[in-house]
């Protein structure tokens, strides 16, 4: 299992540490491979009465293998209409900020490494495809990614779970059950449980073809963003209804899905982006408005150009038209 033989990371280097299998045996990889260079992460989610067993088991690892480890304690309980998913995930990338921050600029930690793994990158792929997402989602997680001037990376990205629970016992090394993974009320763990035993069954090598399918659909998105951007510098900022109204439909998408994201942090729905296009198409005379509830605010006519409003200044302006 030699996931960094593509390309060796900056050191030093930080092992997200949940104490799960994956985890356990990335940081049992890397300190064999870069003794005394390596830290480990961990944190305290505090949602589940395991918490403190996986704390106990990444002590024990680290002190026995010579690894510094650093714990962050976060109440990470989920706000209303958020998973708890999401939110211990928000919280952890909020800890590891902390803790990159938290060293003098000479030790500061150059690459952080989290372990997901070949069946995480296809389960992903799968709850996206079942929302009908396209190219981003799709896309699934990348292999690296920088942050907060750090370099993330997922080396185990290739490696089936199967191979490293393996690797695992063929050492002698345990790890902490998170008791959460059989509960199939998870959308994740259900297609864990049931639909990946399907597809090896029908396709065996599913997790090396997904795998290339994601990184299509990166490489394409990667086009679409370069596109938009160049589209949106035509466009102007905010977008000119007149330039927006010259591009072809698929164009104006993009242009409009990149323009709102990036300047408004705001992602439409696809039925919001077909009526604010076919808005846009139809408003050909000065009178014209243009007005659509998009995350929460509104896109708007002001004059030539297109804007997008918070809901409190959207109010005061112009009624909702959608
Ligand atoms: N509490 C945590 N503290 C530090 N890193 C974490 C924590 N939880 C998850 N991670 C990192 O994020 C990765 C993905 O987390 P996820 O919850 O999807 O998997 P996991 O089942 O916990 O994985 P593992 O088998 O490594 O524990 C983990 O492999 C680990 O690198």
């Amino acid at each position: 299992m030699d996931a960094f033989a593509a390309q060796s990371p900056a050191l030093p280097l930080a092992v997200a540490l949940s104490g799960g299998a994956d985890s356990t045996a990335l940081l049992l990889a890397c300190a064999a491979r870069w003794p005394g260079q390596i830290e480990a992460w961990h944190v305290h989610h505090g949602l589940q009465a395991a918490a403190d067993d996986f704390e106990r088991h990444c002590a024990a690892l680290c002190q026995r293998l010579g690894v510094p480890l650093h714990v962050r304690r976060v109440d990470a309980r989920a706000a209303a209409g958020q998973s708890p998913e999401d939110a211990a995930r928000r919280h952890r990338y909020q800890s590891f900020d902390a803790l990159a921050l938290a060293k003098p600029a000479r030790e500061a930690i150059k690459t952080v490494v989290i372990a997901q793994h070949a069946d995480d990158q296809v389960e992903t792929m799968l709850l996206a495809l079942s929302r009908g997402a396209g190219l981003p989602g799709l896309a699934a997680m990348p292999a690296r990614w920088r942050r907060g001037g750090v370099d993330y990376a997922r080396p185990l990205l290739d490696v089936p779970g199967a191979v490293i629970r393996a690797w695992l016992r063929a050492r002698g090394e345990s790890w902490v059950e998170d008791p959460t993974n059989a509960d199939e009320r998870l959308t994740r763990n259900r297609i864990r449980a049931r639909l990946l035993p399907a597809l090896d069954a029908v396709f065996p090598a599913f997790r090396a073809t997904f795998a290339r399918s994601a990184r299509h659909a990166a490489e394409a998105q990667a086009i679409l963003n370069e596109v938009a951007a160049q589209d949106l510098a035509v466009c102007g900022q905010p977008p000119r209804l007149k330039a927006l109204q010259a591009l072809p439909a698929p164009r104006r998408a993009n242009v409009l899905r990149h323009w709102l994201g990036r300047a408004h942090a705001q992602t439409p729905s696809s039925a919001q982006l077909a009526e604010l296009q076919s808005q846009i198409v139809a408003a050909t005379t000065r009178g014209h408005r243009i007005g659509l509830k998009v995350g929460n605010g509104q896109v708007q006519r002001q004059g030539d150009v297109v804007v997008w409003v918070p809901a409190a200044r959207a109010a005061e302006a112009v009624p909702s038209a959608s």
